[in-house]
């Protein structure tokens, strides 16, 4: 079992209730276990501005997947809930972008390892520390932890927490 890190990001419609069912149905697939949820983020839209603001969070677990299974896993569920691919960066019923796999490492088009974009992205990293403060992530040639990195981020505002949400209720047998 591989320990992995996603983050999930929505901002059309019941911008809740995809985070809650992408969750539900990593949780389903086979070979898959979400093991922590971070708390729920309203933040600000970053790259494409002129959009509604978005609900994100960050969950990590342990998976029999390779990488490229994972992501492949994610592509479903996204297709699954009606993601319609636009505009890039622009408005999605649900976003899921892995963030680590383990230690590895990968650099092709479908598929980079760590996300290359998460370490400028207070949206990440803020929930990405909240539930793994002592991960450690490759940048560059270095190890840095989630904190390390989320002292980096230059521009935290934009991200407050949306509401309490009990994951445990939320998610039929989820255990934090
Ligand atoms: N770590 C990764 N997690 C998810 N998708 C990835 C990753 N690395 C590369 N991709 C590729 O990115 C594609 C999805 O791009 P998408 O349009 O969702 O980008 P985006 O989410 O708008 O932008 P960003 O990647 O900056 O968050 C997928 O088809 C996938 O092959
Ligand atoms: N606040 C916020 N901004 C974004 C997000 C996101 O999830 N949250 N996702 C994007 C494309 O991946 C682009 N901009």
């Amino acid at each position: 079992m591989v320990p992995y890190y996603i983050s999930l990001g929505s901002n059309v419609g019941e911008r809740f209730y995809f985070l809650q069912q992408a969750l539900e149905s990593l949780q389903k697939f086979d070979g898959v276990e979400v093991n922590a949820i971070s708390n729920v983020y309203e933040t600000d839209p970053v790259g494409l501005v002129d959009q509604p603001s978005f609900l994100n969070c960050v969950a990590g677990g342990k998976t029999r997947l390779s990488a490229d299974e994972l992501l492949a896993a994610a592509l479903r569920i996204e297709q699954e809930l009606g993601r319609v691919r636009e505009i890039r960066w622009g408005p999605r019923t649900i976003d899921i972008d892995i963030l680590t796999y383990g230690l590895e490492r990968r650099d092709e088009e479908h598929l980079q390892i760590p996300h290359p974009r998460m370490r400028e992205r207070a949206f990440v990293m803020i929930p990405f520390a909240e539930i793994a403060p002592t991960q450690l992530i490759a940048v560059g040639n270095e190890l840095k932890t989630t904190v390390e990195m989320l002292e980096n981020v230059n521009d935290k505002s934009g991200v407050r927490k949306w509401k309490d949400i009990n994951w445990e209720t939320e998610l039929g047998h989820f255990e934090n």
